[in-house]
């Protein structure tokens, strides 16, 4: 597998006095968050994480408020500055870069878009959107250019000149994730972006992201509490708690393999026939099944499925490149929606 766009091994971040010691003393580490509070004064806010985040994929960090989430994926282009542990960019060691280095990596290599936007308020859209450009000291005419184009990758064709006091909030988060857009990032990091829109213009701007991904394929860290949210746009997930990490995986593989009784707690009312693909519900085909007839690919879920076999009155294959992998059938799906174990994967 390539190189991890970010690599973080072994992060802390702790808030207090004397942090440093914290992380480097097993008699502080093993305490519990309240009481590492009482005894010290400090807050670990992130507690030793590790993880990867790979190129083209949408990496979602979700966890309830105060996890730690908004902590460590500021530590990534140390808008914190994390107490221990190492971060890598392409290999670069975060840690170690001067300010010059930071400005660059914060403007051009890895962009963030905020919660609160961050607009200004007595510049339009379009030069709201060139602005990250003109810090770069890129000409008039080029970021205008790149502006307006990438003004129209995010809909706001025939807004250019409106200020952001005269826009929706859907728009405004937008006009923010236009100029994040704008100066082209290797990586963009979303906090929380969508979490005060209604829920209707949020689920557009979730759309927005997928098609944009799907699209550009561009490396996104995506800060949730949302569940939902977190499931609808993740390739993975990491469920933070504490400022621990308690599981890193797909969703699928959150929902169906919980790693304790809190994710599972945390996962227990999900649609699981909207998250599970067939693979968890199939069984070994027959000589006969194997051989013809209706089919879905293995990363249809077992909802998609449920469709097939009722439209089909029977099994239904699982094809792959030609490949016959398996059958589903009612009882297998029905076990999936139902929460019992799932089948032993085939093939
Ligand atoms: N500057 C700070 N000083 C002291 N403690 C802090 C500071 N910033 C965050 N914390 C603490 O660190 C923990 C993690 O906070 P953080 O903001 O990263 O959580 P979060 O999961 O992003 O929460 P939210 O969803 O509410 O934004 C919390 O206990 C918080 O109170």
């Amino acid at each position: 597998m390539s190189t991890p766009v970010f690599s973080v091994d072994g992060l802390w971040k702790v808030f207090g006095p004397k942090a440093d010691r914290v992380p480097a003393d097993p008699e502080l580490t093993a305490l519990p968050a309240a009481e590492l509070r009482t005894r010290t004064g400090c807050t670990a806010a992130v507690r030793d994480v590790s993880f990867g985040v790979r190129k083209g994929e949408v990496f979602v960090v979700m966890g309830l408020s105060g996890s730690g989430k908004s902590t460590l994926v500021r530590c990534l282009t140390r808008l914190i500055e994390p107490t221990a542990g190492t971060i890598a960019i392409d290999g670069e060691d975060v840690r170690a870069m001067d300010k010059a280095r930071l400005r660059e990596l914060r403007r051009h290599r890895a962009a963030m878009v905020f919660q609160h936007f961050g607009l200004l308020p007595h510049r339009t859209v379009l030069d709201n959107v060139a602005y990250g450009l003109e810090i770069q000291g890129v000409g008039r005419a080029e970021r205008r250019e790149k502006a307006a184009e990438v003004v129209a990758k995010v809909g706001l064709t025939g807004l250019e000149q409106r200020r952001p006091g005269q826009l929706s909030g859907g728009q405004q988060q937008r006009v923010g994730l236009a100029r994040a857009l704008a100066v082209d990032p290797e990586v963009l990091l979303f906090d929380e972006p969508f979490s005060a829109l209604d829920p209707l213009i949020r689920r557009e701007m979730q759309e927005e992201v997928v098609r944009l991904h799907r699209d550009e394929g561009r490396t996104m860290v995506f800060i949730t509490h949302d569940l939902n949210e977190a499931l609808k746009l993740g390739d993975r997930i990491a469920l933070m708690r504490d400022g621990r990490i308690v599981q890193l995986g797909t969703p699928e593989e959150i929902v169906g393999s919980p790693a304790d009784d809190y994710v599972r707690e945390f996962v227990r009312d999900v649609p699981r026939e909207q998250v599970m693909t067939v693979r968890t519900a199939m069984r070994p085909a027959s000589a006969e099944e194997a051989g013809a007839g209706p089919a879905v690919a293995p990363a249809a879920t077992v909802s998609e499925a449920i469709e097939a076999v009722a439209r089909n009155g029977g099994p239904v294959r699982v094809v792959d490149a030609g490949r016959c992998l398996g059958v589903v059938d009612s009882e297998g799906l029905l076990g999936v929606v139902a929460g019992t174990a799932p089948r032993k994967e085939v093939a």
